[in-house]
């Protein structure tokens, strides 16, 4: 075997049915007094129970949470925890919300509690994102890493099939990527196979029936291994271009990583075959790039850029962007290359053959 580094991530983890109910018993052992809940508009239910939950330890609510973490809404929300003499944030929503809390972290260093409700992964990585004039920065910082995790299957019920679909899809990038990446470890790649079995079993169980506790259980499970490999390892050309398609088209995170996945798998097939045989293994023996374009579809998710709002016109500059600084990728990024893979994602082709 050859020689790697490994790292894992001071964090504590709650998993299971109920497991919301230790969110007070979490703040304190924080040793936190005053926690600011965090959350999106529509999530300001959950987050008034999580609020009742913690009773004189609750600070206060915040509910404009939003994806890509706008600067704007990031400053409000630094300004509002000190208002409130907060010293420790609870972010329950999907990973804009524990995106959120990261910022917040990023300047004042106040502990997070994350209770994520979608299967991103946001609360296993060190990883923060902050978009500022239209071009989204992203970085890896300790202080933004969650100092516990809540994970409790009953929040992830409540997700509309479509949603529980595409950030199930994902988590299974953050394994794909995994996989192939240039620091990738044994322990990872473990971890990375059994996070897209897990998910690929899991997620047509949760978009068929969204009460079914158990494939509820069993995506969230495949969230935690793919996020834990997202916070442990670098990523290569497919976060970068959803980087850059999000940030600077503003598209929707998880369908956008449903949509390019297939394509960027296609473009490193040849030069990961390791990496495609174990995502093939954990698909049950399906081509790693046309069976995850077949899981995607097969769960009703959309499966072209054209379709959720990337302008025909922006390809051009998307692979131009893309191109620049491009992180580590096991295939060299070539600009002609990536546009005619975006061109491929825009159109929604399903990838050919190996
Ligand atoms: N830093 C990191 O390591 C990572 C960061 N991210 C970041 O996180 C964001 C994407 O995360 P994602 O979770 O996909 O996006 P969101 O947090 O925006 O959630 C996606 C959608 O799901 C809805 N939703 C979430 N939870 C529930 C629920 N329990 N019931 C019903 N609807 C629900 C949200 O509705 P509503 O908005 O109304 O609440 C929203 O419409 C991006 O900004 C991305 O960059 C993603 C992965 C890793
Ligand atoms: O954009 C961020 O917040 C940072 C990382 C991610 O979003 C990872 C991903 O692309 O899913």
């Amino acid at each position: 075997m050859k020689a790697f580094t490994y790292q894992s991530l001071p964090m504590r983890v709650i998993f299971g049915e109920g497991a919301l109910a230790g969110v007070a018993g979490e703040v304190e052992r924080l040793g936190a007094r005053s926690a600011l809940v965090l959350c999106t508009e529509a999530q300001r239910a959950s987050a008034e129970n999580v609020a009742r939950l913690l009773g004189q330890r609750a600070a206060g609510v915040y509910d404009k949470a939003q994806m890509h973490v706008p600067i704007e809404t990031a400053e409000e929300a630094r300004h509002v925890a000190a208002d409130l003499g907060a010293d420790c944030c609870v972010a329950i929503g999907g990973g804009s919300t524990i995106g959120l809390g990261k910022a917040i972290a990023m300047t004042s260093e106040l502990p997070i509690v994350a209770i994520p409700t979608t299967f991103a992964g946001s609360e296993m990585t060190p990883i923060y994102g902050i978009t500022e004039g239209g071009l989204k920065r992203t970085g890896r910082d300790a202080r933004v890493l969650p100092a516990s995790v809540i994970y409790d299957p009953a929040l992830t019920a409540t997700l509309p099939p479509r949603i529980a679909a595409t950030s199930g899809i994902n988590a299974i990038a953050h394994s794909v990527e995994a996989l192939y990446a240039q620091d990738a470890n044994p322990i990872i790649s473990l971890m990375a196979e059994e996070s897209i079995r897990a998910l690929a079993a899991s997620l047509p169980r949760v978009v068929a029936n969204p009460g079914d506790a158990g494939a509820a259980s069993d995506a969230l499970y495949g969230a935690w291994l793919a996020g834990a490999c997202l916070g442990a390892v670098g990523m290569a050309i497919h976060h970068k271009l959803c980087h850059t398609l999000g940030g600077t088209f503003n598209l929707p995170h998880a369908e956008m990583h449903t949509i390019v996945l297939p394509h960027s798998i296609a473009y490193n097939r040849h030069a990961a075959p390791e990496a495609m045989a174990r995502v093939s293994a954990a698909l049950g023996g399906a081509e790693a790039a046309s069976g995850i374009y077949d899981l995607a579809e097969r769960l009703g998710a959309p499966m072209a850029l054209a379709d959720i709002g990337m302008p025909a016109d922006g390809l051009a500059r998307a692979a131009e962007l893309a191109t620049q600084n491009p992180y580590y990728n096991p295939r060299p990024i070539e600009q002609a290359a990536i546009l005619e893979l975006l061109r491929d994602a825009y159109a929604g082709r399903r990838p050919p053959p190996a």
